[in-house]
């Protein structure tokens, strides 16, 4: 199947198939082609370029992009979309003034999500599940990570990684698998909170990875879920069983928790609303993704990570969803784009790079999407007609996207 894009106003994030992401400086370059061509062969990106080259052969399908640009699909490399129900009552609950902390206090939050999964059929979640994931697809992404973790048994942890897996088996877009199953401490384990990691690290991870459900292992890092000790000893355990770390650290403190990512070699850290100078000293000797998620920030009404320090400081940044029924109901790239701009201050270039490549990287599928590179999947947001890409993220709460291409097909 061969498909040719043409008359495109602006081709952007063109890379070579060695950029594997870019840091300080480099994150304000977008590279681009203006009135350019692209051409999909067998669903990868098979050549691209200005238009004065576009080749004259017969292809399937063309598709005139006469004043509209053309850009990879979305890296959402943090969601946890696998969850069941909903959670707007906490909504109305800190809008009356109660904190993220009290509300799980009170039996809210992670523990309110695990007792909705503990209590769905795997198929009744799988379908609640891809919806979220069509809905997104369509709001352009085209590449997911999905995180376990409010399941906090071993049955139901399961049951989320085995909805992962039938949404990996029937979607076209990569999806990347975390097992999260130091997300909380569970009810029953309340006051033995070391008898719970231990359950994780002897029982858990093993089964997870020996049945190949995760391809990743995470932890909630923060006080009152679990310390930068216990964060060393799952991590620890994840890596003898071949599971990389992408972690959550420093939501609301700093705890070391960054430090821990880097010496485990995560593949990244994510939060970062609470970032001490050594926080930022720390990633700058690592291959770390930082990852920001303005999604949360602007739901709970917390920090936004210090994104503009940290690439002033050299360092990379990645932006996700972290799509959850908790702190960030939304699996809106558009508006995550749109937040580190307003919010952080990333230029139209910084967050879309951070929101490309550098979240692909943070996924480990750098080599596959991010960019328009040859070789890569022809996944692509034709966007509609604009004066500029300046204009993507200026128009927040909107989107500028009029068609999304899987593979080089299109899928809405
Ligand atoms: N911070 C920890 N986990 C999720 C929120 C989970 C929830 O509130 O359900 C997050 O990334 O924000
Ligand atoms: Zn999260």
């Amino acid at each position: 199947m061969k498909v040719l894009f043409k008359n495109i106003k602006e081709l952007l994030q063109i890379r070579d198939e060695n950029t594997r992401f870019v840091s300080g400086k480099a994150m304000n370059e977008l590279p681009t082609i203006k009135d350019a061509f692209l051409l999909v062969k067998n669903d990868v990106i098979y050549d691209f370029g200005p238009m004065k080259d576009c080749p004259d052969e017969a292809v399937d399908h063309v598709v005139d992009a006469t004043g509209k640009m053309v850009l990879p699909t979305w890296c959402d490399s943090h969601t946890h979309l696998v969850y069941a129900g909903q959670r707007e009552g906490e909504f109305v609950d800190k809008i009356n003034g109660l904190s993220y902390q009290e509300i799980a206090e009170k039996g809210g939050g992670i523990l309110n999500s695990a007792k909705q999964v503990q209590n769905i059929s795997e198929s009744e979640l799988y379908k609640q599940t891809k919806t979220r994931l069509d809905e997104v697809i369509a709001l352009g992404t085209g590449a997911v990570e999905i995180k376990s973790g409010y399941g906090l048994t071993l049955e139901s942890e399961l049951k989320m990684l085995s909805v992962i897996k039938r949404l990996k088996e029937n979607h076209q877009i990569p999806i990347k698998a975390t097992f999260l199953g130091a997300h909380a401490v569970p009810e029953e384990y309340k006051n033995n909170k070391a008898g719970y990691v231990d359950h994780i690290i002897k029982e858990m991870i093993p089964l997870v990875a020996e049945a190949k459900l995760a391809d990743f292992v995470d932890v909630f890092c923060e006080k009152g879920y679990f310390t930068v000790e216990d964060t060393n000893r799952i991590l620890e355990a994840g890596k003898l069983h071949g599971l990389q770390a992408k972690i959550h650290v420093n939501q609301f403190n700093s705890i070391g928790g960054v430090q821990a990512g880097v010496k485990q070699k995560a593949l990244s850290v994510d939060h970062l609303e609470v970032m001490k100078y050594e926080d930022i000293v720390v990633l700058e000797k690592s291959k770390t993704m930082p990852v920001a998620l303005p999604g949360c920030s602007f739901f709970l009404s917390i920090p936004f990570a210090p994104g503009r320090k940290m690439i002033d400081a050299g360092l990379p940044l990645a932006l996700a969803t972290d799509y959850n029924p908790g702190s960030s109901p939304s699996g809106n790239m558009n508006f995550v784009v749109s937040a580190a701009c307003v919010k952080m201050k990333l230029t139209p270039e910084e967050a879309i790079n951070a929101a490309t490549i550098n979240g692909a990287y943070a996924m480990g599928l750098e080599h596959k999407v991010g960019s328009i590179t040859k070789g890569k999947q022809a996944n692509l947001i034709l966007t509609k007609a604009i004066s500029s890409y300046h204009f993507i993220p200026y128009s927040f709460g909107n989107h500028q996207i009029e068609r999304v291409y899987l593979n080089g097909v299109e899928v809405v």
